[in-house]
């Protein structure tokens, strides 16, 4: 929609810990955006559940309205930080197909309902920005969707949830515990509505997802991303982590193979060395790697109110831009549609910590099975404790999921194998 007066109206949906800071860097800064874009920013509406709700003092009442569709209908750019699929899948729907722009950070709907939004940009001719909705402030949306646009990617590991970063980090360097570590993270506004998309990984699966589909020029949803959360990592992981000189870190993997493109979502053992290993607190880090660029590194703050306001108001100065002056945002690329790997043809890694009987023969039982599984081992470590059984870590190198998965099956059959301690997936140092 071009903005004929030189005002460009803003509707903001949402007016929690994220839309909240929008209001107040609009209110703060608002001149300077307009000078950036050449429009005057006009905030015509605020659609909020409530509006008798206690507010941030600075957000204007006379502003709010529980009437989303009708604040919609009499904008030019819609910012959605409602959350969630519904409402928000509609009014963003609604906004699109009638030409308005949308700036979003809804990493879910546009995970689960990308196809969907975008045919909708292109029947209203419109606009849709989310640089927010993976690893907040980063410009990694901008990075890999234009920076990036001449280039081949081959791989982006990522660090792209604040709240599980911050659980691992509390608990391996405070000693924290992980509902204690979890309850800061909700205080300090880096955790979704709902924490266990969080805990649980799927608010990283669909980042990845986003990624991933940016990345390879492929359409990729949350339902093609495999994902293991956090809930069970206790302390003693951690511990045996950093014991083998690494850390644990919840990881978006998305990577390109000769037979197609592989995304998961998964705890891993990260060695201390590794630039993602110093990705700290509530801090995102994502490693792109590129067949001309090769190897990138973006950093900074991936949650928090302000920071994510930060990415909604570049895109809003964007969105206004085209408003006044024309112009568009790149639309989808998905005309690579690369083939979406199983775990039979997913590389990955694993370190096994299995407890064994400290007898002849016991640790070439367990070497067999990694050799009939056409899994190689990169290394084994050996200890023996006061009642006669070895504990034994075996990293192996890269093999597919699959086959990883039949060798752990076949440890946990042989008798010789006294208990598997843990299973977790390795990054970064082959
Ligand atoms: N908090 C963070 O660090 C980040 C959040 N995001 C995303 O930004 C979006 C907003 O997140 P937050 O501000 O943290 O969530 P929030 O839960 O603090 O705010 C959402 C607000 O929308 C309101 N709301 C719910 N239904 C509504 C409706 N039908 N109409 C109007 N308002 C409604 C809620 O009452 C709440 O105030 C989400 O999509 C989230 O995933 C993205 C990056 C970082
Ligand atoms: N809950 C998310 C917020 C940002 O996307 C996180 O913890 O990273
Ligand atoms: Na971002």
């Amino acid at each position: 929609m071009s903005a004929t007066d030189g005002v460009v109206r803003i509707a903001l949906l949402g007016c929690g810990t994220v839309g909240s800071q929008v209001v107040r860097l609009l209110q703060e800064h608002g001149e300077d955006w307009a000078a950036r874009s050449g429009a005057r920013l006009e905030l015509v509406g605020i659609a909020v559940r409530d509006v008798s709700a206690p507010r941030a003092p600075w957000v204007p009442r006379d502003l709010l309205t529980d009437d989303a569709e009708g604040l919609v209908d009499r904008a030019d750019v819609i910012i959605e930080l409602v959350g969630g699929i519904e409402p928000a899948r509609s009014l963003v729907l609604r906004a699109l197909r009638s030409g308005r722009s949308v700036v979003t950070g809804n990493k879910a709907l546009l995970a689960r309902h990308g196809p969907e939004l975008h045919a909708a940009v292109e029947q209203g001719d419109a606009d849709l920005y989310y640089e927010a909705a993976v690893a907040g402030a980063i410009p990694v949306v901008y990075g890999l969707r234009e920076s990036l646009a001449g280039d081949n990617v081959l791989a982006v590991v990522g660090i792209v949830n604040g709240t599980t970063n911050y659980i691992l980090d509390e608990m391996s360097t405070r000693g924290l515990d992980f509902a204690d570590a979890l309850a800061q993270a909700q205080e300090l506004g880096y955790a979704e509505a709902d924490p266990s998309a969080d805990v649980d990984g799927h608010d990283a699966a669909a980042k990845a997802a986003i990624l991933a589909s940016l990345a390879f020029h492929t359409r990729v949803g949350i339902g093609d991303v495999p994902v293991t959360g956090i809930r069970h990592i206790t302390a003693e992981d951690i511990a045996a982590a950093q014991a083998g000189g690494h850390v644990m870190k919840l990881l978006a993997v998305a990577r390109r193979t000769d037979a197609g493109v592989a995304v998961r979502v998964h705890p891993a053992l990260v060695p201390e060395t590794h630039p993602l290993a110093a990705v700290r607190g509530a801090f995102n880090g994502v490693v792109v790697e590129a067949e001309a660029a090769g190897r990138l590194m973006f950093y900074g703050q991936g949650a928090g109110g302000t920071p994510t306001a930060s990415a909604v108001l570049s895109d809003v100065v964007a969105a206004a831009g085209h408003a006044m002056r024309g112009g568009h945002a790149p639309r989808e690329s998905a005309y690579a549609q690369l083939p979406l790997l199983g775990p039979d043809a997913t590389p990955a890694r694993t370190q096994v910590q299995l407890r064994l009987a400290d007898r002849p023969g016991s640790l070439a039982a367990v070497a067999g099975i990694y050799g009939e599984e056409g899994v190689s081992i990169e290394s084994v470590h050996q200890q023996r404790s006061d009642d006669g059984q070895a504990r034994v870590t075996i990293t192996s190198h890269a093999a597919t999921e699959a086959s990883l998965t039949r060798t752990v099956e076949r440890l946990v059959a042989e008798s010789r194998v006294q208990e598997i301690i843990s299973v977790t997936q390795v990054e970064g140092s082959e």
